[in-house]
């Protein structure tokens, strides 16, 4: 079966994306086209695939035709319906979220599609095997960090000044927390930049998409938390060394004993700057600021 069109899903919907709602949707087919194929590329398992912001359903329809063979579709759509895995889509709005209900309503009943109406921040997720989702961006910070420590594939659009910053390493101008913390649980890589043209209405600014595929590690922490906010804490004062950042820093890293912290680390890795610091280093000043620091454990 053909991909539904972009277009006429907007025009079914009798909707224009409110850029105050963040709906922006993608209208650009090679753009949709190419989304799913991030995922199978990496022979991801999208046997239940979760999509955040469904908006008129252009990428959900994609979505659906995942994993489905070619020429086992009779033709009245049978096939279709029990061929492929399963996709959950939430989206906050009532009317685009009615709307995916009646244009999806074969998909729902054969058991291949739900749809949850509310905020992605506060719903409760399926147990999703990935995901693929045009992020909306006034919270798209808030989504990734939902989604990150589930650890599954995600393929999802950002806006691209963010996405860069998500996939920096150590000694650029873009590496930062939010460098370090998504690196914390996935391998991150930026697969496309998307122009403002491929939505409607146009963001005012550039997207890009990023994959990132879980995995551990490469350094150990005992206490995820106070890592990442000791990284938090650290990269308030990038334009100072380690050494004053620990010391400035203590009311948002929860030190006790900044300056035992100071006392016992490495001088070399004291006169570094945040922006220096890779997240394995990070790790093991975060674990000695553990053991000396005395951190408020929340
Ligand atoms: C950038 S649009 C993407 C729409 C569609 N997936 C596409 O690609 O055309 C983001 C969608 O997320 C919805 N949305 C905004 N904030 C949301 C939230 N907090 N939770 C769930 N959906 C949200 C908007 O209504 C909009 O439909």
């Amino acid at each position: 079966m053909n991909p539904r069109d972009p277009d006429a899903l907007i025009a079914r919907a009798g909707v224009r994306g409110d850029p105050d709602r963040d709906q922006h949707f993608l209208v650009d087919d090679r753009v949709l086209d190419r989304l799913p194929t991030y995922l199978e590329e990496i022979d991801a398992d999208a046997s239940h695939v979760l999509e955040i912001g469904g908006g008129t359903g252009a990428l959900t329809d994609r979505l659906l035709s995942m994993g489905r063979d070619a020429g086992t579709d009779a033709g009245d759509g049978a096939a279709a319906e029990t061929n492929g895995g399963h996709v959950t889509v939430v989206e906050r709005d009532r009317e685009l979220a009615a709307f995916l209900r009646e244009e999806f309503a074969r998909e729902i009943e054969a058991d291949r599609l739900s749809v949850i109406e509310g905020d992605a921040l506060s719903v409760d997720l399926p147990a999703f095997t990935a995901s693929v989702s045009n992020l909306p961006y006034g919270v798209s910070s808030e989504i990734a960090f939902r989604l990150l420590p589930e650890g599954r594939p995600l393929v999802l659009m950002f806006q691209r000044e963010f996405a860069e910053r998500m996939v920096a390493g150590p000694g650029t101008s873009e590496y930062g927390r939010l460098s370090v913390s998504t690196q914390h649980y996935a391998d991150v890589e930026i697969v496309e930049s998307v122009p403002k043209e491929a939505f409607s209405p146009p963001p005012a600014v550039q997207s890009a998409v990023i994959r990132a595929v879980p995995r551990e590690p490469d350094y150990e922490v005992d206490d995820e938390e106070f890592f990442l906010r000791f990284v938090k804490a650290l990269f308030t004062q990038r334009r100072k060394t380690i050494r004053n950042a620990i010391r400035n820093t203590a009311h948002i890293s929860g030190l006790s004993e900044p300056d035992a912290v100071v006392d016992a680390a490495d001088a070399d890795v004291l006169r570094k700057r945040a922006d220096a610091m890779s997240p394995a280093a990070f790790a093991e000043l975060a674990q000695l600021a553990l053991e000396v620091g005395a951190p408020d454990r929340e």
